[in-house]
């Protein structure tokens, strides 16, 4: 190096002065101090924590916590409904303005956020495209199927996974009176959930159950990275240039022997399994997905992949939040078994021969889908990620604060505040009391102060699957499950501890 230096300065190369280089730093030191202080301006009069508006370490540290979504009600008290909580990212409680902002006519579009989801990255899928005409071109193809139009299927796909589920219960985790048997909950509903979903959306099980594992290393996938992601996911830029050249080699790949990388590659072997010339057409999404002209195979493995997960964490997490809630409430498990016998009993097509009860009589229980309902609302399963939307261009008046256009306004993150809201749900709010949406399913009572207060109830309730134009769209299949599995272990199991 300094023989180097010798020869520049032989050849007439001068170098700079430590008076000028020291004059550079401090410049372009000044230039990121403007530009901060721009930055923390901009939303200088939305209310927040002050160190919110300087930099994102606040919230990033709120997310390794885990527990960010917990702190919203404090927050909210302190502040008021409109919080920033980083320098370019506030969020909102009011449910009118959440409506708004994701309505179908909205101009709010999804953030690069989105992008974290992508599973690899060679292509994106229905939640991780950002361009609403891409977007409108890809639910052309997917959406039949996930309406439940094409194909009838979420049942029986449910079924044949909810039999082995009960199989593995009955023969291998049911205590008697003489041997306690001891089963991770957790764990065997998201085998569950995962076998549902690979049934479902193209004919053929995780073997999960079967297996009594986790058989292509989903869960673990989720466990490690899903927190990781939350924690970085707020710093949007980084992930922008995690799309660039040469970072973008980083992300899953199909090839990767581990990770989303490896789960992604099961999804390709699916795809073109079914693409072959000579494959068997199925009754299921898959097959709807390409009858309806998606034969892309990069966008196939793309729609199958996210299934896997979108499909399978969010079920699960329903499901075992809504079993804890009934095993530490006897008597409202006691009063679903009681209906659950009453309007089963009386059914000949459910016990000779048994079979799983259907989607039809589950929500025919008025007290089941009570359950299921504040089920949701005490633990809306994607409670945590912020789902950030943008303002769009001009700017947009949120709760009587200005935001400029490229503000992130996060619309699932004020859940957990929004179930505990004393001033709407009452002082009970915090307690399990599915009573209070008795009188929901009151055909007869469409006006009225009661159906007003219902109708209120289930909006609240529903901002747990999103809305407007980016509301779930497996939303249905997730109601299907969710009433076939309480409803026939309910009907199965004395208590589902025994
Ligand atoms: C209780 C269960 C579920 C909950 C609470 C839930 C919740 C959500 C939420 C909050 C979103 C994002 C909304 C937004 O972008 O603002 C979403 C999107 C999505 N969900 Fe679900 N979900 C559930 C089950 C399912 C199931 C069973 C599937 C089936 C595969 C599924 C597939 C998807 C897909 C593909 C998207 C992206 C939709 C789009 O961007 O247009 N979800 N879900």
């Amino acid at each position: 190096m300094p023989l180097l230096l010798s020869r520049l300065s032989e050849n007439g190369v001068t170098w700079p002065s430590r008076g000028l280089v020291l004059y550079i730093i401090g410049l372009l030191l000044f230039a990121h101090s403007i530009q901060r202080v721009r930055r923390w301006y901009r939303l200088s009069h939305v209310p927040g924590p002050l160190i919110a508006g300087w930099t994102n370490m606040w919230l990033t540290k709120g997310y390794i916590s885990g527990r960010f979504f917990m702190e919203l009600p404090a927050l909210v008290e302190k502040y008021g409904p409109v919080i920033r909580i980083a320098p370019n990212q506030v969020v909102c409680v009011d449910v009118d303005t959440l409506y708004r902002i994701s309505g179908v006519r909205s101009l709010y579009r999804k953030s690069e956020w989105y992008t974290i989801a992508r599973i690899s990255r060679d292509g994106d899928h229905i939640f991780t495209i950002i361009d609403p005409e891409e977007r409108k071109e890809r639910k052309k193809f997917i959406m039949p199927a996930y309406a439940g139009r094409d194909i009838d299927h979420f049942e029986e796909g449910t079924d044949r996974a909810l039999t082995d589920w009960m199989e593995l219960i009955d023969t291998k985790y049911l205590s008697s009176a003489k041997l306690a048997r001891f089963m991770n909950f957790e764990e065997k509903v998201h085998f569950y959930a995962l076998d549902a979903i690979g049934e479902i959306a193209y004919s053929e099980s995780f073997g999960c159950v079967k297996e009594d594992r986790d058989t292509k290393g989903v869960m673990a996938v989720n466990d490690v990275t899903v927190p990781l992601l939350m924690a970085i996911s707020n710093y949007v830029a980084f992930w922008k240039m995690m799309r660039m050249w040469p970072f973008y080699y980083l992300l899953p790949h199909d090839g990767d022997n581990s990770g989303f990388g490896a789960i992604v590659g099961h999804a390709s072997t699916i795809v073109r399994k079914r693409l072959q010339p000579k494959a068997v057409p199925k009754h299921d999404m898959l097959q709807s997905f390409i009858e309806q002209g998606l034969r892309d195979e990069e966008a196939l493995k793309q729609e199958v992949g996210i299934q896997f997960f979108a499909g399978s964490d969010t079920v699960s997490s329903l499901l075992y939040t809504t079993f804890l809630l009934l095993l530490t409430h006897p008597s409202v498990y006691a009063r679903l078994q009681s209906e659950i016998d009453t309007a089963l009993a009386s059914d000949p097509s459910t016990t000779n021969p048994p079979r799983i009860i259907t989607d039809a009589q589950a929500r025919s229980i008025p007290y089941l889908q009570a359950i299921i309902r504040e089920g949701l609302r005490l633990f809306p399963p994607l409670c945590a990620p912020p789902i950030y939307k943008e303002v769009p261009a001009g700017g947009d008046d949120v709760c009587g604060y200005a935001l400029p256009a490229g503000t992130l306004v996060a619309t699932a993150l004020q859940q957990w505040h929004g179930a505990r809201d004393k001033s709407f749900w009452g002082e009970d709010a915090d307690a399990f009391r599915p009573e209070r949406w008795l009188g929901a399913a009151a055909a007869d009572e469409k006006e009225g102060p009661r159906a007003r207060r219902v109708w209120e109830m289930t909006r609240r309730m529903e901002l747990a699957f999103g809305c407007g134009q980016y509301v779930c769209v497996g939303k249905a299949i997730a109601m299907v499950e969710a009433g076939k599995v309480l409803g026939e272990v309910s009907f199965g199991f004395t208590s589902p501890l025994h």
